[in-house]
């Protein structure tokens, strides 16, 4: 029987790349987000090749999650591979400009809605056992605060915390537990907290070499296969053409 790999937020960016790149190798996939039609496309796409299992759900909604995963077909039900990927930023203002329904949504989708997953997918992941994996998506923005990152970023520190202390856990369980933190990189992402600006987010990845789905999808599918005895506990990762800069100075 294939390896199996469920993926959160699988209609877009990283998701449908990681999609993609697990498929290629074999494995069948479990593909969630909320864009049906989306879903359908990749199917179309993926299912000449494994099996594919479409759900389309959103993240946030604890009790259909756990429904879908108790409810998951015999043969996508030995999940091997979870990423949590599903996720967004919204309120690219200052946190005193922003909305508190902003907040909400990325606190209820980027932590809730990964927990949500995580717990009802755990009881799976520890009867698959050694080489399991939970792949979960955070950010730079997790570590490095940037003006406009307010609950963002702290949402994707909720992400790094919870992977480092899920690994204490499941300790002898075989399940392994990896935080990877991207930086820039050209997804979707920037038109949806820019909420639809497609010139905003044209211009944001204009002129320099952000990364691509692909190199993201890599490094994932890379942790997941690494033999069953090495945990990545964090992977971080920029393009080339970012670094860090110097710290903010109010002055007279
Ligand atoms: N692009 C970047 O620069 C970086 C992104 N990240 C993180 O990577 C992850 C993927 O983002 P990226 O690929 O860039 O962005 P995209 O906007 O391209 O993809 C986001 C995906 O998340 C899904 N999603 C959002 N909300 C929900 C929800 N409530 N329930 C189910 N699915 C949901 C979307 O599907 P649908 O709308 O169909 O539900 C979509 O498939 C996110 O966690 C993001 O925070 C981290 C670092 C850098
Ligand atoms: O997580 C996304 C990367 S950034 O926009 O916060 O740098």
């Amino acid at each position: 029987m294939n390896d199996i790999a469920l993926i959160t937020g699988a209609t877009s960016g990283f998701g449908r790349a990681t999609a993609r790149r697990f498929a290629d190798s074999g494995w069948s996939v479990i593909l969630i987000g909320r864009r049906q039609e989306r879903l359908d496309e990749l199917q179309r796409e993926l299912e000449d090749k494994v099996p594919v299992l479409t759900l389309a759900l959103d993240v946030r909604d604890d009790e259909a999650i756990s429904r879908a995963i108790a409810d998951l077909p015999d043969a996508f039900r030995q999940v091997k591979v979870l990423v949590n990927n599903a996720g967004l930023a919204l309120a690219p203002q200052p946190a005193q400009e922003a909305e508190l329904a902003d907040w909400h949504t990325m606190i209820d989708t980027n932590v809730t809605g990964l927990v949500n997953v995580t717990h009802a997918l755990l009881p799976t992941l520890i009867d698959t056992g050694a080489g399991a994996s939970i792949i979960n998506i955070g950010s730079v923005a997790g570590k490095f605060p940037y003006p406009g990152g307010h609950v963002y970023g702290a949402t994707k520190a909720f992400v790094q915390q919870f992977s480092y202390n899920l690994r204490c856990d499941l300790l002898g369980t075989g399940v392994r537990v990896t935080d990877i933190a991207p930086g820039m990189a050209e997804t979707e992402f920037t038109l949806v907290r820019t909420r639809g600006d497609k010139e905003a987010s044209d211009a944001l990845y204009r002129g320099t070499t952000p990364l691509q789905p692909e190199d993201i999808a890599e490094q994932i599918f890379y942790v997941a296969t690494l033999p069953a005895h090495i945990n990545i506990n964090q992977l971080e990762i920029m393009p080339t053409r970012q670094a860090w800069s110097k710290f903010a100075v109010d002055r007279d």
